[in-house]
């Protein structure tokens, strides 16, 4: 499913107009049904709908118009100028609206708004859609506030108003909503933070533009859903044999930071590779050989509780022999750390790099161009602030542009994790609809680390590897979370839900 932004679902309007002959009022019907289908499901009987003046509005006196001829529900309209303001498909609503008697309030007083709020048992947001193009203000931001502090549970029409269609940003103000009913494809700014916090559930409707229409309008970015992860798991032969199933060599770990490795290691483990191979610092090797008795470990001498750059030879040999190469979880922050990554990044094979990885290879960005293999990168917002040597604030404010500036600049595949991680090529954007707040917890990140480094050992292809390994790291989460609760969540069951995530999507 192709992920679209506001100007792109504007052409595919106007295409479905000129070239299919489609008129809009037809889009707006169809728009409006699937709206009426999510009130249905509330089982209400009053309804108040609030209207913008462009196509967003028209959509919901459309919505009005339905629910009026189609069912008992009470509805009322609020309008926020005249019917004359609006475009001249809206108008046709406005005027069967007045025809059926529904009770519309046009630009009412904020008292009176409040009560009709107050005694409305469902909020439908039709204010702004992907028209919206600048700071909320007047009386649109005081109906906003009121909606919001309304306590009632709103359905947004589109995009729950106030949200950026394409950044995801609030602008001024925005709606806070149960469900967010999308027309025809799903809007960037569902998914990127903080748009993703204010539109709840998201329902994706169908309201007919023509297929060929949005395929031609190619956005390049996809949603990471079951049916895409499903085409994307690496076959399994009947006859695979450990080799064929990939190998893998996983550098990691330091005193006191044990687990992360193992973590890491055990995801692999679990995640279909056919020979896991790890490296660590000798000291903590004690902690690790007993509760991984399926891969084969490399002791490096160690400094001070990590790897001693001077004593990785065999590391470097086990490195040349293997499908794909991980760095990073536990290894710690020091000199030489930066120099083995330093070395890795020569070596030309799939490189995975987390964690005190990351925080080396941001002391080392240049070396990335020389990169012959692929590379996968798994920053947390606060790694990729230090790669793309940002503050926070700038970063969150226009995420997607950092993003795509860095996948331009070095040839990587970018897994910037976040509640809907995004994973990025040049061109190409995938984002992730698995995953809750179980998640935010120390350990996650390398379970992630491992399950990639899996993946990519068995399927070659670092866009897809990354983007299934992020889409049943989500998911092992999502079905341990039927039992367990999210405080309770931690990296082991994490791991235990992963055969579970291969069997869902696994399912046809
Ligand atoms: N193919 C489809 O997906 C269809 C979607 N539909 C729906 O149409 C909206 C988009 O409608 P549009 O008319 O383009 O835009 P809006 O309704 O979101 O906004 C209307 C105008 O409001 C003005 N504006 C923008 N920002 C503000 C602001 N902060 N304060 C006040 N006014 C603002 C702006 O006009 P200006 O001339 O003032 O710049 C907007 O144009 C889409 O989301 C769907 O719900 C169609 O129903 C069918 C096809
Ligand atoms: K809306």
């Amino acid at each position: 499913m192709q992920v679209m932004d506001g100007k792109r679902m504007r052409e595919a309007d106007a295409i479905a107009l000129e070239e299919y002959q489609i008129p809009t009022l037809l889009l707006m019907d169809r728009a409006a049904d699937a709206l009426m289908k999510e009130v249905l499901r509330w089982q209400v009987k009053r309804v108040c709908i609030l209207c913008g003046l462009g196509n967003n509005g028209s959509d919901g006196l459309a919505l009005a118009t339905q629910l009026q001829r189609f069912t008992d529900i009470s509805v009322s309209v609020v309008m926020l100028g005249e019917g004359n303001q609006m475009p001249a498909d809206g108008q046709v609503y406005y005027q069967i609206m007045r025809a059926l008697n529904i009770r519309s309030f046009i630009q009412p007083g904020l008292e009176d708004l409040r009560l009709l709020l107050h005694e409305s048992e469902l909020l439908v947001d039709c204010l702004f859609g992907t028209g919206l193009n600048r700071g909320i203000d007047g009386l649109f931001y005081d109906v906003i506030e009121s909606v919001n502090a309304s306590g009632k549970p709103v359905i947004s029409c589109d995009i729950p108003s106030g949200i950026h269609a394409d950044t995801g940003q609030v602008l001024g103000t925005a709606v806070k909503a149960k469900v967010t009913v999308t027309f025809q494809n799903p809007k960037l700014g569902l998914y990127l933070e903080p748009g993703s916090l204010y539109c709840g559930d998201i329902v994706i409707a169908d309201i007919g533009v023509p297929n060929v229409v949005m395929e031609r309008l190619k956005s390049g970015f996809e949603l990471l859903d079951q049916e895409l992860a499903h085409r994307l798991l690496p076959p399994r032969a009947r006859n695979a044999n450990k080799y064929t199933c990939g190998t893998a060599l996983i550098i990691g770990g330091s005193k006191g930071m044990s687990g992360a490795l193992q973590m890491c290691v055990k995801a692999c483990l679990y995640s279909g590779c056919g020979l896991t191979t790890y490296a660590a610092p000798a000291c903590i090797m004690n902690a690790l050989t007993s509760s991984l008795p399926q891969a084969m470990s490399i002791a490096v001498s160690d400094k001070q509780g990590h790897f001693d750059n001077e004593f990785c030879d065999e590391l470097f040999k086990a490195a040349q022999n293997v499908d794909v190469i991980a760095f990073g979880c536990g290894a710690g922050r020091s000199e030489d750390v930066e120099r083995i990554l330093e070395r890795l990044l020569l070596i030309d094979k799939p490189l995975i790099i987390d964690a005190d990885g990351l925080w080396a290879l941001s002391r080392r960005l240049p070396l990335l161009k020389k990169r012959r293999s692929a590379t996968i990168l798994t920053p947390h917002m606060g790694e990729m602030q230090r790669l793309c040597a940002v503050d926070k604030n700038a970063l969150q404010s226009d995420v997607l542009r950092y993003a795509f500036d860095f996948v331009n600049e070095y040839p990587v595949t970018l897994v910037l994790k976040g509640m809907r991680t995004l994973i990025l090529e040049k061109g190409r954007l995938r984002i992730n609809t698995t995953g809750n707040e179980g998640l935010a917890k120390g350990g996650s990140g390398d379970v992630l680390c491992g399950m990639i480094t899996a993946l990519m050992a068995q399927q070659k292809q670092a866009f897809d590897a990354a983007s299934l390994g992020v889409y049943l790291h989500g998911l092992a989460a999502d079905l341990q979370s039927q039992h367990t609760a999210f405080y309770a969540m931690t990296a082991n069951e994490l791991i235990q839900g992963i055969s579970d995530a291969f069997l869902a999507a696994m399912d046809e």
